[in-house]
C-alpha cells in the first residue's frame, strides 16, 4: 500500500491528505436541513448530513489528491449511525481511487491491539468466513503502550500489505509534556522515532516502509531531526493550516528525492467556505471552496519545496 500511496502522490504531484473531520457545525445548513428532513434531528440525521458533506467534498477534490484521512472521533460521536457513515466514507473514497488513512490512533495491550488491527486493516474470522470490517488502507497507531501494542498492527500490515503511521511527535501544544522528556539524555520522541525506523525495516515496500510516523507541522526542527532518524519511513504531517503550519515549515520533513512526507489539512480544507479567504464561495458552494483550498495548499507546499532545490 505504501507503493500505491507513493504512486498516487507522484501522479497528482500533491503530497497532501485531505482530512475528513466533519463536525456537524461545519456542514452547511442546506445539507443539514435535507438530512434532518429525511431522518429528523437524530443521530441518523447527523450521520446522513456528515456523509453527504463528505461525499460532496470528495467529489470536488478527488482528482487533485492522493489520499484522505477520516478522523474516526468525528463519526464516533454520533454512535452507531456515525460509524456507519465512517465506513461508507472509507468505501466511497476507495471507489474514487483514493488511499484512505484511518486516523484511529489505536494501541493497547497485545490482544486488544490485535482486535483493533484486524478490525481496521485486516479480516475478522466468522466461522468458516472472514470479513474486512472497516478496511482502511492505513491506520494511525499510538505506540506509547510499548511494542506489544504495535506488533499486531505490523503483523496485519505484512499479511495484508497495508500500512501504519505511528505517533512520534504530535502537533498539539502540550505534546512536549511527555514526548519531549529526556530519557538517557535524549527526548522520548527520538527514541520512538528510532523504534519506528527499526519496525519499518521489517516491512519494506520498494523504497519506503509500510511503517510511517506522525510528526506535527508545528514542530519543524523536530521534523528535521526525525527525518534523519527514520529515512525510510513516510511522515504523515498534521498541523498545516488551522494549527498554524505553513509550506515553508515543512521542507525538512521531505527527503532529497522530494518524497517521504504527506501533509494533512482537515478544517483548512473541509471548512474553507467559512474562512474569510474563501468567503466569496458562500455555504452553497462549500465544495468548490474546498477545491480552491486544496489547489492553494498544493501550490504553497510545492513552492516551498521548489525554493530549496
Ligand atoms: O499530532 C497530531 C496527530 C493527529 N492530528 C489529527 O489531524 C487532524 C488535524 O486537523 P486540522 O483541522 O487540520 O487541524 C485532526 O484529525 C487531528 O486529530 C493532529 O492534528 N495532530
Amino acid at each position: 500500500m505504501i507503493n500505491r500511496l507513493i504512486e498516487k502522490i507522484k501522479k497528482t504531484n500533491a503530497p497532501i491528505v485531505v482530512g475528513l473531520d466533519p463536525m456537524l457545525s461545519y456542514v452547511p445548513e442546506q445539507v443539514q436541513n435535507k438530512a434532518f428532513g429525511e431522518f429528523g434531528e437524530t443521530l441518523e440525521g447527523a450521520a446522513e448530513a456528515i456523509w453527504q458533506f463528505n461525499k460532496a467534498i470528495v467529489d470536488a477534490v478527488c482528482d487533485l489528491i492522493p489520499a484522505v484521512k477520516p478522523q474516526v472521533a468525528m463519526y464516533e460521536q454520533f454512535g452507531v449511525p456515525g460509524m456507519a457513515a465512517y465506513e461508507k466514507t472509507v468505501a466511497y473514497c476507495q471507489e474514487k481511487g483514493l488511499v484512505v488513512i484511518g486516523d484511529i490512533k489505536r494501541g493497547d495491550i497485545g490482544s486488544t491491539s490485535e482486535a483493533y488491527a484486524v478490525g481496521h486493516l485486516g479480516r475478522v474470522r466468522v466461522g468458516s468466513r472472514s470479513y474486512a470490517g472497516f478496511h482502511e488502507d492505513f491506520a494511525t497507531v499510538n505506540p506509547y503502550l510499548g511494542s506489544d501494542g504495535v506488533k499486531p498492527f505490523l503483523k496485519v500490515c505484512r499479511e495484508e500489505k497495508k500500512g501504519i503511521f505511528i505517533l512520534v511527535k504530535t502537533s498539539n501544544p502540550s505534546s512536549g509534556e511527555f514526548q519531549d522528556r529526556l530519557v538517557d539524555g535524549r527526548p522520548l520522541y527520538e527514541l520512538v522515532g528510532e523504534k519506528v525506523a527499526q519496525w519499518g525495516e521489517e516491512a519494506m515496500g520498494d523504497d519506503y516502509s509500510y511503517v510511517g510516523a506522525v510528526v506535527g507541522a508545528t514542530y519543524p526542527e523536530m521534523g528535521r531531526i526525525l527525518r534523519k532518524i527514520m529515512p525510510k519511513s513516510y511522515i504523515l504531517v498534521p498541523g498545516y493550516g488551522a494549527q498554524g503550519g505553513k509550506g515553508k515549515d515543512l521542507v525538512h520533513f521531505f527527503n532529497e528525492d522530494g518524497l517521504g512526507a504527506i501533509v494533512n489539512s482537515s478544517r483548512g480544507i473541509i471548512a474553507a467556505y467559512r474562512h474569510e479567504q474563501y468567503g466569496s464561495f458562500g455555504p452553497e458552494h462549500f465544495a468548490e471552496a474546498s477545491r480552491q483550498a486544496v489547489l492553494d495548499m498544493v501550490s504553497d507546499i510545492r513552492g516551498a519545496l521548489e525554493a530549496v532545490k
